[in-house]
């Protein structure tokens, strides 16, 4: 089995977000299970220089305005496919904008690009791989699916995963020809979306299989309160929609040799988390408080993962003895936020503000326990490193937070089997509650070891989820030998 996974990023070699992460990892999972994937990925100037050496394999004359290239590579245990077209791709700031946080304007031709060039691919541009079927990430990939439905025949099968249903790549309408689409594509069933041209929506509407990355986000999106217009979509094609959680990278974030932890350990020796937590005080400028609980935060800093609320709640997270230890970027409201509070209470609230691979470890192998206060969460990642890692994740029962935490209730402590604390609704009032709950956790040291055990003990790895995109590949690719269109 072949599979082209199509994306605009992947870690280790481009990341803004867990998008990368997915996308890195889930190509070694499925090895093992005899799928073999090459990853197509925009061949922006800091990939370039990561994999030297890369060989031609596919040229085009004009490709949304300029000469490209496809170059194949081998880095990072991926099989990469980049696609080299300066006129798109060679300019600073990061994939999606400025070194001001603009949007690059031309993003719908960008995108399109990687799309045309998967599609081509799919279809046998390369003279020696040829896959049985593409698998499309994001608003970013959304159009290949679309190039593949309207154009020749036979091609192969498709899969769309949203990871995240609030970014939706919209266009306007006057692009659907300078897009490379016909005109019968603009339409309901088509890529049309709010009289433009919507890049998710199309890869939802015209991929054969569609997936989201929990089963509670799966549900949660069909309902209009959730879906972001797209409900009744989702609705319609809910008989090909699944949710397949996430993984973690298991070799990556393994506590018992993660070369950023001050002390290695894991679930026989948890000792070892104090020498991080220490550690992880002094480095990030909390006071030495020995007995002091640290609520971790790593996150990018937006509405979506509820930081508002936590600003709201820290009086309540810190009356109740508790210090906050913070990575963050993003909004600058909620950064500028954040640095006040660790102005406001120095060697209490300790903030970082920028991207930090090495901090984020030492932050999950230190604190004691992981907030994530999101609005809403197609999965989340952190919260399973968390897990991973025996901090115990304080999450909004909202998506994958849902599906991935087992709430210390009654039931749960009294079966053994809590591995952190739900909270809901994901407000600032039901933020506190829970915080009163941890400390009420904490007091309670039996319990917290307990919990903190089964955490490390709960499956974060890809060996759950990865059959279940082997089976989708099978799938579809059974279907486009048979009959070529969905
Ligand atoms: N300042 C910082 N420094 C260092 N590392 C940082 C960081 N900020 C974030 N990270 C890292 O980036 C990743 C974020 O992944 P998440 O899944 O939590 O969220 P994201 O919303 O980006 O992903 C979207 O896609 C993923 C993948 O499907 C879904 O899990 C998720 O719900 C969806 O919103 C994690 O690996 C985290 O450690």
């Amino acid at each position: 089995m072949r599979v082209l996974s199509v994306a605009s990023e992947c870690f280790p070699l481009v990341k803004t977000g867990g998008l990368a992460d997915v996308v890195g990892a889930l190509p070694a999972a499925l090895r093992a299970e005899g799928v073999a994937v090459r990853t197509l990925l925009p061949g922006y100037p800091g990939v370039l220089a990561k994999v030297p050496g890369a060989t031609p394999v596919h040229e085009f004359d004009d490709l949304f305005g300029g000469h490209a290239r496809v170059l194949a590579a081998q880095a990072a245990g991926l099989d990469l496919l980049l696609l080299e077209a300066p006129h798109l791709f060679d300019r600073p700031g990061g994939p999606y904008n400025d070194q001001w946080g603009r949007d690059w304007p031309d993003n719908p031709q960008r995108f399109a690009a990687l799309c045309w060039t998967a599609a081509e691919i799919g279809r046998g541009a390369l003279a020696d791989w040829r896959p049985d079927a593409v698998h499309a990430h994001d608003w970013q990939a959304g159009l290949a699916p679309a190039y593949l439905h309207y154009g020749a025949q036979p091609r192969p099968g498709t899969v769309f995963t949203v990871h995240n249903l609030a970014f939706q790549g919209w266009a306007p309408a006057s692009l659907l020809s300078g897009l490379r689409l016909p005109p019968r594509a603009f339409d309901i069933d088509g890529v049309e979306f709010f009289g433009g041209i919507g890049a998710l929506k199309a890869g939802l509407r015209l991929s054969d299989r569609l997936t989201t990355v929990s089963p509670t986000y799966a549900r949660e999106i069909a309902t209009p309160a959730e879906g972001q217009g797209l409900d009744g979509l989702l609705r319609s094609r809910a008989g090909v929609l699944s949710g397949i959680l996430n993984g973690i990278d298991e070799e990556d974030w393994n506590p018992a040799h993660d070369p950023h932890l001050a002390a290695v350990f894991d679930a026989t020796r948890p000792e070892g988390r104090e020498a991080n937590r220490a550690a992880l005080r002094d480095r990030i400028g909390l006071a030495a408080r020995p007995d002091g609980l640290v609520v971790g935060v790593v996150t990018r800093l937006t509405g979506q993962k509820g930081m508002d609320l936590l600003l709201q709640a820290l009086p309540a997270l810190l009356s109740h003895g508790m210090d906050l230890a913070l990575l963050g970027a993003g909004e600058p409201a909620l950064e500028q936020g954040f640095l006040a509070a660790s102005a406001a209470h120095p060697g209490r609230v300790a903030v970082r503000i920028g991207y930090d691979e090495a901090l984020a470890h030492l932050i999950q192998g230190g604190c004691d326990a992981l907030l994530v206060p999101s609005r809403f969460e197609p999965c989340g990642l952190t919260q399973l490193c968390a897990l991973r890692y025996g901090a115990l994740p304080v999450v909004a029962r909202v998506g994958g937070l849902a599906d991935t935490v087992i709430d210390a209730n009654e039931a749960a402590l009294a079966a053994g089997v809590a591995t952190g604390l739900q909270f809901a609704p994901a407000t600032a009032p039901a933020l506190e509650t829970a915080l009163a709950r941890l400390a009420a956790l904490w007091a309670d040291q039996a319990s917290w070891k307990r919990s903190q055990a089964n955490a490390m003990h709960a499956p974060v790895g890809w060996a759950r989820s990865v059959k279940r995109y082997v089976a989708l590949y099978k799938d579809v690719s059974a279907m486009s030998r048979t009959n070529g269109v969905p």
